[in-house]
């Protein structure tokens, strides 16, 4: 199996905060992955570090077997779109777009004027002058046309509106399908772009917790909703992901798919077992195992209505 990217031990700290901790991970050629994970937890950290733009404390990262720092031939085949690219003061569309064509050895100017037409991107206005979803829009312009073979998308969407959001996605998988490369996205919008992605890594607070096809975590956890008492009789002994009690009602997302005995065992409780979506796994590994924000605000609710 070929390895677009291959971090070992990867590890980027600012003082005490360990943005990344001993994150050891995979990426494999010609795929769509997706870097998910709350506020801080390293997403942008680790494409900086895969891009050269940071170097990491301790570990190593290497972009098709090679370290990428001042190495132009593992450069010119990186893309890195952030959300707070900045462009020169005079800059235009037409300077930002003929600098990629310059940098970008497999630019297709064809896909470029495609994108820019869809999304109504400026060419009179300077880009500083642009909103913030008209940059997003050129991120993503310069992203997608850039062909590069590894490109990544961190949070590319920003301030896009919805059509502009269904122009990226379809056009993306349309052109990773004509033309495949490794394609990695930090999103928060989860639910949303959960149809693109292939595989995930789920990072929190700088360690790696999940790094699978997305298909494999799907069926790797389930919920179990139903009377508080009959949901502890059932995850009894599993490991329990997430907890959300509504007054008697209770809503566990466990580790593990769903065998015939949970069925039954369901069944037999009055219990309802479903899937969880990426989003529910990925709130469920970021929150301290079974006390998710709501169930502790609500117990405390309601332990003050019990003492008041
Ligand atoms: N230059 C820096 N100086 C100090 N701390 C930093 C710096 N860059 C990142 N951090 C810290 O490292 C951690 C990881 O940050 P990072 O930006 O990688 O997270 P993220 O997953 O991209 O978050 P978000 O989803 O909010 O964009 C955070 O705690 C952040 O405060």
């Amino acid at each position: 199996m070929t390895y677009a990217i291959e971090a070992r031990g990867l590890t980027r700290t600012y003082g005490a905060t360990h943005a990344l901790d001993d994150v050891t991970v995979n990426i494999r050629e010609n795929t769509i992955t997706g870097l998910l994970g709350r506020n801080g937890a390293g997403k942008t950290t680790f494409m900086s570090l895969a891009t050269a733009q940071d170097r990491p404390s301790s570990g190593e990262v290497l972009v098709h077997g090679e370290q990428p720092f001042e190495h132009d031939r593992v450069l010119e085949k990186l893309c890195f779109i952030r959300d707070n690219q900045r462009y020169p003061d005079d800059y235009k569309l037409i300077h930002a777009l003929r600098a990629a064509r310059i940098f970008y050895p497999n630019w297709s100017q064809e896909l470029a004027d495609e994108l820019v037409g869809l999304f109504r991107i400026p060419k009179k206005t300077v880009v500083k002058k642009y909103s913030r979803g008209q940059l997003s829009a050129l991120g993503i312009v310069l992203g997608l046309a850039s062909r590069a073979p590894v490109t990544f998308f961190d949070e590319p969407y920003l301030g896009l509106d919805a059509t502009a959001r269904g122009y990226f996605y379809d056009v993306l998988l349309r052109d990773y399908q004509e033309v495949p490369r490794t394609i990695v996205l930090s999103t928060h919008l989860i639910d949303e772009m959960d149809r693109l992605l292939e595989r995930v890594v789920i990072l929190e607070q700088g360690r790696v917790v999940h790094d699978a096809d997305v298909d494999e975590l799907r069926s790797a956890a389930h919920s179990v909703a139903g009377p508080a008492g009959a949901v502890d009789d059932y995850v009894s002994g599993r490991t329990v992901l997430s907890t959300h009690r509504v007054g008697g009602l209770a809503t566990k997302v466990i580790e593990g798919g769903v065998t015939a005995e949970d069925r039954e065992a369901a069944l037999a409780a009055g219990l309802e077992l479903g899937p969880v979506t990426l989003q529910g796994l990925v709130s469920a590994y970021g929150v301290d195992r079974d006390e998710s924000p709501a169930s502790v605000v609500r117990g405390a609710a309601r332990e003050e209505r019990a003492g008041a």
